[in-house]
């Protein structure tokens, strides 16, 4: 820059002069032009009025959506300059001040009234200013005192940026002034930041119902607001975008509606999905290497912009975070339900694994809840718990009098039942194999014919798969059919056990609670969280949440519990137990009169885990 004083280089702009290079801003020197190029006189201007409260209103309801959407970003704004007695100041596509928060005490009374609500800053009105200025440029400016292109603005300095929506259409502006030598470069980048956050969510909301492509240089970075973002159709062309992912591929907002998927990613939508799933892959574009990944659209319940413009997570957090919440005794991997549930909505079958009592069935009623067929049936089948001549009748259902026993007016079979909703298989990794071959020309051809003959049907149904097995190996050893799995496992989601999860005595405190141990008075001493933090839990939740339910059932109210509380069993944690063979499960089997949950619950195991073991002798 050149060392002089603004107000010398003022003069020599109006009068005509040749500056010296570099002696103010491009972006500046630009909009002094188009001022000067409008007519518009430095000193004197006719500035239009402040609208009336009704004009205000109107427009403030006109921008109701992306307003609510960019609130907690503006409040944290706000918080941040609050202190150096900096204002913050929203404007709408045309300029106009929608709202404003701090006081401008450090201004002449005149400029106060000017910053404040229904009043225009558009460029063409009022001269090179942030507000219009970022409006013209549709980005980021920042304007220090003098280079305001009105004299009377030249106490104040301004940093904006323009707000995009993720289809191009440009909604406003965030600004923050303040004094000149109070306003530096942190208020500007704090500005940035809460536009990236604005868009980031306005790209959550309404580019939900498509094929979303995010990309980042370092796989990272690919849920921050700094990643590239596209959304694509289902014919794969390009209808959403963020700036990040537009100046990464150095295209610009027309490209919406004419890029596709294909020319973008070097292979077609579909062929993506099924190599990669929702997985990460790398993305190559102009010599550049991106981790990427493929996310399907969410389903339309959460992604409905509804009539008023408001959209569902401007009033709430997301139900599928919400649910999670809800779920969960303790912090899941991020975003493994709605992973889940984005895989659901696209019709991928959603592969669940985890070793026994992690929470798989839990997860799976709380993907249910949180899909759009939370309404319908969730139908759950445990393929280890029917008897392997009973399933394939279970699954498809029979006509009357298909096999000896059968019922006489037939069933209609489970898959049938969940027709419009979720089938649940269980413990998939123990079907047998004769069945599996029938299950994958279902999955193929959503077709149902009942055993015995009889018309088949077709069926609609989402379908959900948990196992405790690695079916990898199951493949390998040639106990799972490979199609099926590749059919199935996709973007296998894994529900980490417990002595992986991160601590292990909150997710304790957490579930103490739940069953009314905060009402009671009843908690962990530290010696026993330590304990709880050390032990491997090979059973998982189900034993945790089993020991914590039994001594909630042996103290009194207000007990500290302690390790001298714990059963003996516990107290020797890496000693396991060799596993009950066949013949000693079968004993038990009967001691218990048959029941295999009472079997199964005397083993601290699930039914499931119980039949599978008894088979396995
Ligand atoms: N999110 C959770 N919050 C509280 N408790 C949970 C949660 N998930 C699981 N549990 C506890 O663990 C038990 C087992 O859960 P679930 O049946 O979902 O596990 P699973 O992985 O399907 O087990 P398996 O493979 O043995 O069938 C539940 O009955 C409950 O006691």
């Amino acid at each position: 820059m050149s060392s002089l004083p603004l107000a010398e280089i003022r003069r020599r702009f109006f009068e005509g002069e040749t500056l010296p290079d570099n002696s103010v801003p491009g972006p500046i020197l630009h909009s002094w032009r188009r001022c000067l190029g409008l007519g518009l006189s430095a000193a004197r201007l006719r500035l239009p009025d402040k609208l009336d409260a009704a004009g205000l209103g109107s427009r403030q309801q006109e921008n109701a959506g992306w307003l609510q959407l960019a609130r907690p970003a503006i409040d944290a704004l706000f918080d941040s300059v609050v202190d150096d007695g900096h204002v913050v100041i929203v404007a709408d596509r045309h300029g106009v001040i929608l709202d404003q928060m701090g006081h401008p005490a450090f201004l002449d009374r005149a400029e106060r009234v000017a910053l404040l609500p229904g009043m225009d800053w558009r460029e063409d009105v009022r001269g090179t200013n942030a507000i219009g200025t970022a409006l013209v440029l549709g980005g980021p400016v920042r304007v220090r005192g003098s280079e305001h292109y009105l004299e009377r603005n030249r106490q104040l300095s301004c940093t904006a940026g323009a707000i995009v929506s993720p289809q191009g259409e440009l909604l406003g502006v965030v600004d923050v002034s303040g004094l000149p030598r109070k306003l530096g470069d942190a208020q500007q980048q704090q500005v940035q930041a809460a536009v990236r956050h604005i868009e980031q969510r306005l790209f959550d909301e309404q580019a939900a119902t498509l094929f979303e492509l995010r990309f980042a240089p370092d796989a990272a970075t690919l849920t921050t607001p700094r990643c590239g973002r596209l959304g694509f159709d289902d014919d794969g062309v390009l209808r959403a975008a963020n700036r990040a992912a537009l100046s990464a591929l150095g295209l610009d907002w027309p490209a919406l509606g004419v890029s596709r998927f294909a020319a973008l990613a070097g292979q077609s939508l579909e062929h993506w999905l099924s190599r990669h799933g929702i997985g990460t892959a790398s993305l190559r574009h102009g010599g550049q290497l991106y981790s990427a990944q493929l996310l399907p659209p969410r389903p339309p319940a959460a992604a409905h912009m509804p009539a008023d413009g408001v959209p569902p997570a401007a009033r709430a957090a997301r139900p599928a975070d919400a649910k999670v919440g809800r779920h969960d005794a303790g912090a899941l991997p991020d975003g493994l339900l709605q992973r889940g549930q984005r895989l659901l909505e696209a019709d991928i079958p959603v592969l669940i694994l985890g070793e026994t009592g992690v929470g798989k069935e839990r997860f799976v009623q709380a993907l249910h809840a949180a899909s759009s067929r939370a309404g319908a049936p969730l139908v759950a089948v445990n393929c280890a718990a029917i008897p392997e001549g009973l399933i394939e009748a279970e699954l498809f259902g029979y006509e009357e009098g298909a096999f000896t026993g059968a019922r006489k007016q037939g069933a209609r079979g489970r898959l049938r039942e969940a027709d419009g909703g979720i089938l649940f298989l269980d413990e998939i990794g123990d079907m047998p194999a004769s069945l599996q071959a029938r299950l994958l020309r279902v999955l193929q051809e959503r077709l149902v014919v009942p055993l015995g003959g009889g018309i088949g049907q077709k069926v609609d149904v989402r379908i959900v798969a948990a196992t405790h097995r690695n079916l990898e190996h199951e493949v390998a050893a040639g106990r799972f059919r490979a199609d099926l799995y590749y059919r199935l496992g996709h973007y296998p989601l894994r529900l980490p056990p417990l002595r992986e999860r991160g601590d292990v005595a909150q997710i304790a405190a957490n579930l103490l609670a739940q069953h009314g141990g905060a009402r009671r008075g009843v908690t962990l001493s530290a010696a026993l969280a330590d304990f709880i933090r050390r032990y491997p839990w090979p059973g998982n939740l189900r034993q945790l949440d089993n020991l914590l339910k039994t001594l909630l059932a042996l103290v009194d109210d207000g007990t500290l519990l302690t390790p001298a509380h714990l059963p003996d069993t516990l107290r020797e944690p890496q000693q396991a137990e060799p596993a009950p063979d066949n013949s000693q499960l079968t004993r038990l089997l009967q001691q218990h009169g048959g029941n295999a949950s009472a079997a199964a619950r005397a083993l601290g195991i699930s039914r499931s885990t119980f039949y599978r073991r008894l088979r396995q002798g």
